[in-house]
């Protein structure tokens, strides 16, 4: 970079270093972010790199534990264990809380990926490794990279977020066998009851794209999924 014609700054790059008026102004400007953000996806994946299989599990933050579905939350998280997986959830309460517990009371290891949030929860007390992230896109990249396929259970805008990014990307053949199975047939069924008559009569899916996703209650059909991709396509 170079500067002419009067545009020559006044101050230098190591003036500004070595100044302290104690504003932190600069945390806050682009270039510095640039280093968060990467400073994020070396945390991570340092973090992560030796996992081996996982399979991510999604679902709403504010599902209380004496509930049936928190129930099915566990018992995939023992079932994904007791197949061998890791077991990765957002961290949070509610039904990444139920999967984390299950991994964790059967012996497994229980991955949280948590998020800063302006009303800070914490890490459920069910995770064993904890990672934090300031930026929803870096952890959303590690819950795909070190996941071999996703568990939807029912929830609201954040799975929603979670469950399209992965669809999204297996469309396009950025991930590939990349089961992502819901659980919930009749909290899921009216979504996609719309995804086929609305999308798929309006052309903007096809009918591959419906194979994309499986919809069960059965907690053993979901986690046999995530086997039967495993075992085609075995991680190193
Ligand atoms: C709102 C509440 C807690 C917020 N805490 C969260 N901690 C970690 N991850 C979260 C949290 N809230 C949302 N997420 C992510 O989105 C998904 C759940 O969002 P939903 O809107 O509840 O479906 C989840 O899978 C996380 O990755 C409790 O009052």
């Amino acid at each position: 970079m170079g500067f002419r014609r009067g545009q020559t700054p006044t101050s230098t790059t190591d003036t500004r270093l070595l100044e302290n008026r104690g504003e932190a102004d600069w945390v806050h400007s682009d270039p510095w972010r640039v280093l968060r953000i990467q400073s994020e996806f070396v945390e991570g994946f340092g973090a992560l790199a030796e996992l081996g299989p996982a399979v991510s599990v999604f679902g709403s933050a504010r599902t209380a534990v004496d509930t049936e579905v928190y129930r099915t939350g566990m018992d995939i998280g023992r079932r994904l264990v007791a197949e061998g997986f890791a077991v990765i959830t957002g961290g949070g309460p509610g039904l990444m809380e139920a999967a984390n517990r299950g991994a964790c009371e059967a012996g497994g290891t229980s991955v949280g990926l948590g998020i800063e949030l302006p009303h800070e929860q914490g890490m459920n007390d069910w995770v064993d490794l904890a990672v934090n992230f300031r930026y929803f896109f870096a952890r959303k990249t590690m819950f795909l990279k070190y996941s071999q396929g996703f568990v939807v259970l029912p929830g609201g805008w954040g799975t929603l977020d979670e469950l399209f990014e992965a669809l999204t990307l297996v469309q396009t053949g950025k991930v590939r066998a990349f089961p992502v199975c819901l659980v919930g047939t009749e909290y899921w069924g009216g979504l996609l009851d719309w995804v086929r008559g609305t999308q798929l009569d309006a052309g903007t899916i096809s009918t591959q794209d419906l194979d994309l996703v499986t919809l069960t209650d059965d907690p053993a059909e979901a986690v046999a999924l995530m086997v039967a991709a495993r075992e085609q396509h075995p991680t190193s």
